[in-house]
C-alpha cells in the first residue's frame, strides 16, 4: 500500500485555497500594499462567490488593515485556531489576516528578530481558519528578505498552488529593483503571473485624463525583455489615496459593528474609482493566467 507523507499544519490549513498569489516589490514605498488591497478588492467584485483573503505579512510595516477600513479591528481566537476579520461582515468572501490585528495601536511598532518573524509567519500560514477560498493575497515586505524565505519555506507543500506578481513604478530605480525580484522568483522556482508598473502618470481628478509626469513604460519593457507578462499600468489616483489612506479609525467609534461601515465604505467606494475600472482589466488577466499555471 503507498504511504502519503504526514500533512503538515500549514499544509492541512491550506488545503481549501486553490491559488495563492504573493505580491512583491523590490523597492518600498512603489504601492505593493495598494495593489494587494486592489487585487483582493478586484477579485472578491470578480464574481458574487469569489472568496478572498489577504494575508499580511509585511510586518514591520502592515497597512493592509487600514487600507482596507479594518483598522482598530481584533482577531478572534477560537479553540480552531484564528478568525480572520471579514472586510465584508457576515458575507464572510473577504478575510483578512494581519500583525496589525495584534498591535494595540497603529503607531505600536513590531521590533522583532528573524527567528520571531519566522514564528509568527509559521503561525498566520498555520493557525488562521480561511476555510474555503478561490484565491489567497499575500503582501510581503518590499525586496527579498527573510520573510519571503520563511514564507515560501513553509509553503513549500503548497507549491504547485503559488505564484507571484512584481510590483514597480516607472524610474531606473525602481526598475533595477523588481529586476532583482524577478531573479529571486527564478532562483526559488516561483511562477511570475506578470508585472504592474504602478503610478505611472497621473489622473487628472477634474476630467480624468492620463498625464505622464514622469517616464512610463519602463515596467512593460522590462516585462518584454524578460519574457513575462505585463499586466498594465495603473497611474497615480488622486481618489485612491483619499480611500485607502483616510480610512482612519474614528476615535468616537468603540463599537466593532460600527466600524464594520468603514470596511463597507471601501468596498462600496473602490469601484467607483477610475483605478478599480484599470484594475478590473489586471485581474481579468491574473484570473486567466493563474488559471494556467496552477
Ligand atoms: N496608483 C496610486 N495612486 C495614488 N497613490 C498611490 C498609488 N499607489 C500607491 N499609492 C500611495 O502610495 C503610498 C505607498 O503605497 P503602498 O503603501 O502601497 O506602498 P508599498 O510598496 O507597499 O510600501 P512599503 O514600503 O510600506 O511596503 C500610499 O500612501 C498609497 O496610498
Ligand atoms: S487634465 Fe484637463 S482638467 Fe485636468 S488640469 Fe489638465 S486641462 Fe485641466
Amino acid at each position: 500500500m503507498p504511504t502519503h507523507p504526514p500533512q503538515t499544519p500549514v499544509a492541512r490549513r491550506l488545503k481549501h485555497i486553490k491559488h495563492i498569489v504573493i505580491v512583491l516589490s523590490g523597492k518600498g514605498g512603489v504601492g505593493k500594499s495598494s495593489v494587494s488591497a486592489q487585487l483582493a478588492l478586484s477579485l472578491h467584485a470578480s464574481s458574487p462567490t469569489a472568496r478572498v483573503g489577504v494575508l499580511d505579512v509585511d510586518l514591520t510595516g502592515p497597512s493592509i488593515p487600514r487600507m482596507l477600513g479594518l483598522d482598530g479591528h481584533g482577531v478572534h481566537q477560537s479553540s480552531d485556531g484564528w478568525v480572520p476579520v471579514y472586510a465584508d461582515g457576515r458575507s464572510a468572501r473577504l478575510a483578512c489576516m494581519s500583525v496589525g490585528f495584534l498591535l494595540k495601536r497603529r503607531e505600536d511598532s513590531v521590533v522583532w528578530r528573524g527567528p520571531k518573524k519566522n514564528a509568527m509567519i509559521r503561525q498566520f500560514l498555520g493557525d488562521v481558519r480561511w476555510g474555503e477560498l478561490d484565491y489567497l493575497v499575500i503582501d510581503t515586505p518590499p525586496g527579498t528578505s527573510d520573510e519571503h524565505l520563511s514564507l515560501l519555506e513553509h509553503m513549500a507543500p503548497v507549491h504547485d498552488r503559488l505564484s507571484s506578481i512584481i510590483v514597480t513604478t516607472p524610474q531606473a530605480v525602481a526598475l533595477a529593483d523588481a529586476l532583482k525580484c524577478l531573479s529571486f522568483t527564478r532562483a526559488v522556482n516561483l511562477p511570475v503571473l506578470g508585472i504592474i508598473e504602478n503610478m505611472s502618470g497621473y489622473v487628472c481628478p477634474c476630467c480624468g485624463e492620463i498625464s505622464n509626469v514622469f517616464s512610463t513604460g519602463g515596467g512593460a519593457a522590462m516585462a518584454e525583455t524578460e519574457r513575462v507578462p505585463f499586466l498594465g499600468s495603473l497611474p497615480v489616483d488622486t481618489d485612491l489615496v483619499t480611500l485607502l489612506d483616510a480610512a482612519e479609525p474614528d476615535a468616537g467609534i468603540e463599537e466593532p459593528a460600527e466600524r464594520e461601515g468603514d470596511a463597507f465604505a471601501v468596498l462600496e467606494r473602490y469601484q467607483k474609482t477610475s483605478s478599480a475600472k484599470l484594475f478590473k482589466d489586471v485581474v481579468g488577466t491574473v484570473i486567466q493566467t493563474m488559471s494556467r499555471v496552477g
